[in-house]
């Protein structure tokens, strides 16, 4: 059996696409869709020419010949849709695979203010859980049409073949049940999506406890939550049951119209049985085809419903199922030597509102260690952010003489390597939080950060696991991960968002050593809190709290900036090697 292979495609928002997609799997069913449902009818014919057999006395050879021909065509109906079956299953898994595969793709491109906003994540975690909905009514879909559309034709044709006027006469109840149907699908529609709404609230509400349950257990509040969970569920339950008691409990009903027909069935056949115009074989072919069609055309009122309800699902994926595209990873960038060019540089999160830092101007180059402080929320963490062109900025970031926005987004991630302000870890092994899934040796980068010694008090070294966000280490041992997963990554600049806040003083000052003398051929932007290392950088960028910007060498800061030379004076004398003491009289 060929291996499935997951492809894009072409305009994917059109549902019609994924049965064109799978031009030969859809081929397949419809050649085995059609004999199998055409062959069905076999069954009833083979089993009224048995009755009859038995019934005007035929020999028994003949009897036995009829009877294993009757077991055979079974067989191969069986064989038949067997081999329907399959197919159908492997156009609904490769339409699943393919649909993921877009979604994803979707996040991929997603921009970084898109990603931001909250909502986009939580909608687009349930656009991927609604995949198997929607594909659940492609496949009912893709199967009633032979199983219900074609099959109610072959049956309603050989009926015709047996008697016209019995056949128009009870047949006419059949479209009475599918009109019901028809009419109900927009309350259908309506409850169904409710619940499906409820469901993906519910699922936000389970993701939340668990993520959380720490901050829900220490402040109390897990039993207020209890309640409110138990309320939710009762609300989902009622929506549940709403949505399903009208698709459900009508289901009976289109039978009970759909089956009203057999009583015409049993008094005109009946009578053309006495009145020698079938026999008793054909009375029961036709009771058995009639039975089965109407049995069938109650299930295609269910069909449009369930058709229906896998609407919902459609809705909610379609806007993110766009078309495919391919990240570049061609890089033009020049690796010979590093020379940033900050002009003028302001930066707001959003257009139209204020700015969080205005005009700032620096230059920075291979080798050197520039300094960023100032107080809280004057805009350290934005700077660096503004640096990875990510967002849209005014004023100018050259990097060799290029503007930033004009490299590639894969240009910049080949240029700057970047540690947040959060660590960030990954719920898995030290080894894959600094390598994010590439190979390589981390064995230095491990002591570049001074994390060699921790690692020997590990029992599983480099694959420790570090929990859940790193809960299994200390605040200063992620501080650290994260800074060797930046460092390992290591680009022309390397921009360090307060990587030392969660270590101490002299495991700083050993790591700054290590960045000095490993890491010169890479400019490096340190964002910081603590000065107690910055008279040994190159440059400080120190932002006020009135958006002024003061830039200059340690010596230079401490002449002209009040602000700067106090904090780092009292820093750096009375307790200034005393980390609770720096917090306190930090900018
Ligand atoms: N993604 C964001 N969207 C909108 N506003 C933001 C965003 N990130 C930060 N801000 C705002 O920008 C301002 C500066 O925040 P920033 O984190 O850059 O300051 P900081 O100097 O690094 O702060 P701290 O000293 O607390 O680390 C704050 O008022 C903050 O609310």
């Amino acid at each position: 059996m060929s291996k499935m292979k997951i492809e894009p495609m072409k305009q994917p928002d059109k549902i019609v696409n994924y049965w064109k997609k799978e031009k030969f799997v859809v081929a397949l069913i419809v050649i085995f869709g059609l004999s199998y449902n055409i062959t069905i009818i076999l069954g009833p014919i083979y089993q009224g020419k048995l009755i009859d057999s038995i019934a005007y006395g035929n020999s028994l050879s003949s009897v036995i010949i009829l009877a294993i021909t009757y077991t055979l065509l079974i067989g191969i109906n069986q064989l038949l849709r067997y081999f329907k079956r399959f197919y159908i299953r492997r156009f609904a898994n490769s339409t699943s695979a393919t649909m993921r595969l877009m979604i994803y793709n979707n996040i991929m491109h997603k921009s970084i203010s898109e990603l931001d906003d909250e909502n986009t994540g939580n909608l687009m975690t349930r656009a991927i859980s609604d995949v198997d909905l929607c594909v659940e009514g492609m496949r009912k879909f893709t199967t009633e049409v032979f199983d219900t559309g074609v099959l109610m034709v072959t049956y309603i044709i050989s009926m015709l073949v047996y008697d016209v006027k019995i056949t128009i006469l009870s047949i006419i109840f059949v479209p009475i049940a599918m009109v019901l149907a028809e009419k109900l699908k927009t309350v259908i529609y309506k409850y169904s999506k409710e619940y499906r709404q409820k469901s993906s609230e519910l699922a936000d509400i389970t993701y939340d406890a668990i993520e959380n349950s720490m901050i829900y257990r220490v402040n109390g509040m897990e039993s207020k939550n209890s309640v409110k969970y138990i309320e939710e569920l009762e609300d989902l339950q009622d929506k549940a049951i709403k949505a399903n008691i009208l698709e459900n409990s009508m289901q009976p009903i289109y039978n009970v119209i759909a089956m009203l027909g057999i009583i015409i069935v049993i008094y005109l056949g009946g009578t053309k049985v006495i009145n020698g115009g079938w026999t008793v074989g054909a009375f029961s072919t036709y009771v058995a085809m009639f039975t089965a069609m109407a049995f069938k055309a109650s299930k295609a009122a269910k069909l449009f419903n369930s058709v229906q309800k896998s609407q919902v699902s459609w809705k909610r994926i379609k806007p993110y199922l766009e078309e495919y595209k391919i990240k570049d990873t061609s890089s033009n960038i020049d690796t010979s030597c590093t020379l940033l060019s900050v002009k003028n540089l302001s930066f707001s999160y959003e257009d139209g509102k204020g700015n969080i830092i205005e005009n700032v101007n620096f230059t920075g180059s291979q080798g050197e260690i520039i300094g960023v402080t100032g107080s809280i929320a004057s805009g350290k963490s934005t700077l660096g952010i503004s640096l990875l062109g990510l967002y849209p900025y005014v004023g100018s970031i050259k990097i060799d003489g290029k503007e930033l926005k004009d490299y590639s987004e894969y240009e910049r991630s080949q240029m700057i390597s970047y540690l947040g302000h959060k660590p960030q870890l990954l719920s898995d092994t030290i080894y894959n939080n600094i390598t994010l899934g590439s190979k390589s040796d981390i064995t230095s980068v491990l002591k570049d950060v001074c994390f060699d010694k921790d690692l020997e008090a590990m029992r599983n070294g480099q694959n420790t696991l570090v929990g859940n966000s790193g809960i299994k280490l200390s605040g200063g041992q992620q501080a650290r991960i994260a800074l060797a997963r930046a460092l390992n990554n290591k680009n022309k600049i390397i921009i360090l968002d307060d990587p030392f806040s969660a270590v101490d003083m002299k495991t700083e000052e050993k790591i700054i050593e290590n960045l000095k003398n490993n890491y010169n051929d890479s400019l490096i932007i340190l964002i910081s809190h603590r000065l107690a290392i910055f008279n040994r950088i190159d440059k400080i960028i120190l932002l006020n709290d009135d958006k002024t910007v003061d830039y200059g060498t340690h010596n230079e800061l401490i002449k002209k900036s009040e602000l700067y030379s106090t904090i780092y004076n009292l820093q750096n004398t009375e307790g200034g090697n005393n980390d609770e003491h720096n917090k306190k009289v930090s900018i």
